[in-house]
């Protein structure tokens, strides 16, 4: 069933459409990435959802209850403090001069209390040592603070729980470690939870559902899976990873290519299209004469740690160049070498627009 259902959303601020008809279904217990480039609108959506602020037309229902309905005449509304949301900024916003404890006490809307049990329940639940509630939020890391801010939102057990670039301010270690702590407690509470972020790992590897969004629209909304390997268009495509594009032609569920006959992940209209194959899909081999493949000659590697962009210029038709993620080894193709070329898994294909 679905807790969160947004229909129609339309928002401008003066000249600027920053929602144009955003709809958005939310399981319940499930987590749904808001994913786009700066401006796009995805704030402006959560902060609606909020209640922050009002739409122009469109409505918002949470766990069944109407608590948004913008325009003028059918207008409803439920203010911020009556929805029973959690919401985490990206500074975690705790109060600078209160202790840790007083922090968490004042969402539970009660004075501080040593040994009280739902604090030390929150602090557990967060993985957080009871020690640091005598200090103030600039006494802990960046990490901390925001354990804390996810404790404070999740006291008065939220129905839905709200996240605004809760990790940007974090550096890359602790940032992947404090969001995979936040997916396991989230899961572990059940916690229905929306998450704005502009980075796509963040996106596709903490959301069950990942919401493409684009000049204040949706371009395409999905489980991580699908969105990356079936993305609905060119841009959606490139906003969610690096790409190879090849000329080809289509016929029912394969299309040929450069990199030989492939099969499409979606059918799409016959004919000549641009297809789309992730780095990661192409597979690069030594030459081996007894299996005639797609060849041709590395031309350029550029070093990312965990594995390596190759650039290889094709063979039969040298205007193309693919780029290949390869595994970072010593015995690695170098610059120059022959190299045999296999698509690995179902592409996608895109007919001129
Ligand atoms: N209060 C406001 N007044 C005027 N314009 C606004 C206001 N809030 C948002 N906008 C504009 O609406 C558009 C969408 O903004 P929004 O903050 O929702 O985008 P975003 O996708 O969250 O961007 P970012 O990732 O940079 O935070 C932008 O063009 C922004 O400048």
């Amino acid at each position: 069933m679905n807790h969160l259902v947004v229909t129609g959303l339309h928002k401008s601020f003066g000249a600027v459409r920053a929602l144009d008809g955003v709809d958005l279904q939310v399981a319940a217990g499930s987590t749904t990435a808001l994913l786009g480039p700066s401006g796009c609108g995805k704030t402006t959506l959560l902060r609606i959802i909020a209640g922050f602020e009002r739409p122009d037309a469109g409505s918002v229902v949470i766990g069944g209850e109407v608590v948004t309905v913008g325009g003028t005449s059918a207008a409803r509304w439920v203010p911020p403090e009556r929805r029973a949301i959690g919401y985490v900024a990206q500074e975690g916003a705790l109060f600078p001069h209160l202790t840790i404890r007083q922090n968490v006490a004042f969402a539970l809307g009660r004075k501080e209390r040593r040994g009280d049990a739902r604090i030390t329940e929150l602090m557990e639940l967060v993985s957080l040592d009871l020690g640091i509630l005598g200090r103030r939020p600039h006494e802990l890391s960046g990490g901390q603070q925001q354990r804390v801010a996810l404790a404070r939102a999740l006291a008065t057990r939220p129905r839905l729980m709200l996240l605004d670039e809760p990790f940007a301010a974090l550096d890359a270690g602790l940032r992947s470690a404090t969001r995979d702590l936040v997916a396991a407690v989230l899961a572990k509470e059940g916690v229905t939870t929306v998450l704005v972020t502009h980075d796509q790992e963040e996106a596709l590897s903490f959301a069950d559902q990942v919401l493409v969004m684009r000049n204040g629209q949706v371009q395409q909304a999905g489980a991580p899976r699908d969105i990356y390997n079936g993305p609905k268009n060119l841009w959606t495509a490139g906003f969610l990873g690096d790409t190879v594009q090849l000329p080809g032609v289509a016929s029912g569920s394969t299309v040929r290519c450069a990199l030989g006959a492939l099969q499409l992940e979606k059918a799409c209209a016959a004919g000549d299209v641009t297809v789309m194959i992730r780095p990661e899909q192409i597979a690069v081999m030594p030459c081996d004469a007894s299996h005639p493949c797609p060849r041709g000659v590395v031309a350029g590697l550029s070093y990312r740690g965990h594995d390596s962009l190759m650039t290889v210029k094709l063979a039969d038709d040298p205007s193309l160049t693919v780029t290949c993620r390869a595994l970072d080894h010593p015995g690695m193709p170098g610059v120059g070498t022959s190299v045999d070329l296999q698509v690995i898994g179902p592409v996608s294909a895109y007919s001129p627009e």
